[in-house]
């Protein structure tokens, strides 16, 4: 049977891992059975991020009057960002050409699985099915897919989902009527671009509110926001049949509270009810691979599996979905196992400085605890709230005291220790507003925190007796690069800073 040294499954930030097992000569397998680059380059941060920039633009425009600049109406042409959104998205050809023209890869074009404890075998997407083979070394990084939620009529309406939009799916022209489910970030952000582009948007949300993993202040000041902009929101509701009429789709809505129903009706329907992993492809019964119940992958915090040998990370260990954590802990396993470090000088992971950042209009980014969190875990927890309009460049920005529009950053702290617990921000640039405190919430002495103590390889445990720290000094180069950076361009820079710097 052949034997490769490394073999990685996906090829979004299984490919920083990749590249270093090539970078050392080692003989290496990639599998991926999509467009190359994955879900961030291909489907998921990065067209979207190239659509949100536009409809930003617009709703900017739109509020520039009220700093006193007249404007005309923006309009975006839908043509011209679609070619931009495509430029990104067929980058996975040159990637794809990338690994093929290597002489120590085989990039392989399939949906790899197992047929044993550290075997795999290959569906070929051109009908073929590849000889077994095996490797020293497995990375899972699957990923997720849209979690489709089941709708009496919906597969016979047809829907979206965001693998589709940018796919056989993507529309020629704006919508001019959508129905969105669900009011994560994946439909919050749609939201915004459609409304944009003039669609007329419907948000239909099954919880009580928006942006369930925010604070609840948040949660409600982006309400307000998103039916400013003229997207109408139910919240509480669940769809409970789709029809076809008219060549329009109608959704049954039934309000969770009170059973009450109500029809709404677009020319299409979105699917962005939450994600799933996409392990269901790996044949893992025919290893002894953990998942939980819902099928994510366990994993410590080496981003170890607990099958010596195979490691997992990304989405589809089931830790925060968000591209930064997916390379960050990439960056975590290559550090340790083709960084050259010993293991006293390993690297691993904490979930507990996550920061987050949803694209919406305006945006909204947080890190660590919200208040009612920091209180159900028993912080004597104090919060503070600063307005935009309190601020020189809010006020600046058009924001005035007593605005219902006026953004803030709330801070939690723990008033006995005076620690940040968690930061909390809504308006613009929150993105790039919060990340001064994801450093430094990251920063200085950690110790080893383990995560699935049952996972563990003989080093992990002497590594975890030993009581490992590790300690991130505020001003070296090496800090910044370990601290997630949700800001996408802001993150590169990062990116450049540490393999410039970081190895010096
Ligand atoms: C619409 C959308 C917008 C997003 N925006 C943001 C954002 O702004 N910021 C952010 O931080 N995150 C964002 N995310 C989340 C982010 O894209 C993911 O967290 C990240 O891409 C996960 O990376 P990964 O390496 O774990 O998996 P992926 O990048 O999903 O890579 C997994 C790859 O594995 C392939 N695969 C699956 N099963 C198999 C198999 N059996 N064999 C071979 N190949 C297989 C898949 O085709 C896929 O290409 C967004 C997601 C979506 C859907
Ligand atoms: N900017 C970003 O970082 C970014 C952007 C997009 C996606 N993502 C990641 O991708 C993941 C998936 O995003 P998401 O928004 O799909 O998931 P999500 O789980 O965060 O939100 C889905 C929402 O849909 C609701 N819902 C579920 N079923 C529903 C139904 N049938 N009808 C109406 N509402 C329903 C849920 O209550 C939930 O609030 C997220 O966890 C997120 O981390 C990140």
């Amino acid at each position: 049977m052949k034997k490769y040294d490394v073999v990685v499954i996906g090829s979004g930030s299984a490919n920083i891992v990749l590249d270093a097992a090539i970078s050392q000569g080692l003989r290496c397998a990639q599998i991926e059975k999509g467009r190359f680059g994955g879900t961030c380059l291909t489907r998921g941060c990065i067209p979207t991020k190239v659509m949100v920039t536009a409809a930003d633009y617009i709703r900017e425009i739109e509020d520039l009057p009220k700093i006193g600049v007249d404007v005309a109406p923006a309009r975006m042409n839908w043509e011209k960002v679609s070619q931009r959104v495509w430029q990104k998205i067929n980058e996975s050809k040159d990637i794809l050409a990338y690994y093929q023209s290597l002489d120590n890869v085989d990039a392989y074009q399939g949906t790899g699985y197992f047929t044993g404890e550290k075997k795999l075998q290959i569906a070929m997407n051109d009908g073929t099915l590849s000889d077994e083979f095996t490797a020293d070394k497995i990375f899972i990084a699957v990923g997720a897919r849209t979690n489709i939620t089941p709708i009496d009529g919906l597969e016979e309406a047809g829907y979206l989902t965001s693998e589709s939009l940018f796919g056989e799916k993507y529309p020629p022209n704006p919508y001019k009527s959508l129905i969105i489910m669900g009011g994560g970030p994946i439909g919050t952000e749609f939201a915004h671009v459609f409304a944009a582009t003039g669609t007329k948007v419907t948000l239909v949300q099954r919880n009580v509110r928006l942006l369930i993993k925010e604070d609840e202040e948040i949660s409600a000041q982006i309400l307000k926001e998103i039916r400013n902009l003229g997207i109408s929101v139910f919240l509480n509701h669940i769809a409970t049949a789709v029809r076809v009429a008219n060549g329009e789709k109608v959704l049954t809505l039934e309000d969770r509270l009170t059973g009450e129903t109500t029809e709404v009706r677009a020319d299409e329907i979105m699917l962005a009810s939450g994600i799933r992993p996409n392990t269901d492809t790996l044949h893992l019964e025919n290893t002894s691979i953990e998942t939980d119940n819902c099928g994510w992958i366990r994993t410590n915090e080496f981003l170890e599996t607990n099958v010596e040998g195979i490691w997992a990370f990304g989405d589809v260990n089931g830790e925060a979905p968000f591209r930064h954590k997916a390379n960050y802990e990439a960056e975590i396993v290559t550090h340790n196992l083709f960084g050259g470090h010993q293991p006293e000088d390993w690297r691993w992971a904490r979930y507990d400085v996550v920061p987050a950042v949803t694209f919406s209009y305006p945006q909204v980014a947080h890190v660590g605890l919200t208040e009612q969190q920091a209180v159900q875990a028993g912080y004597d927890v104090v919060t503070a709230k600063h307005h935009y309009s309190s601020t020189a460049k809010g006020f600046a920005l058009g924001f005035n005291p007593g605005d219902e529009h006026d953004g803030f950053v709330k801070l939690v702290v723990d008033k006995s220790a005076n620690t940040i617990l968690g930061v909390h921000i809504i308006g613009p640039q929150a993105s790039i507003l919060l990340q001064p405190v994801v450093n430094l919430m990251n920063a200085g002495e950690t110790k080893i925190t383990p995560i699935h103590p049952n996972i563990a390889s003989k080093t992990v445990k002497e590594l975890r007796e030993s009581r490992l720290t590790r300690n991130l000094d505020p001003h070296s180069v090496i800090s910044v690069g370990e601290t997630m950076t949700p800001h996408p361009s802001l993150s590169e820079v990062i990116m450049w800073i540490q393999y410039y710097f970081g190895g010096r």
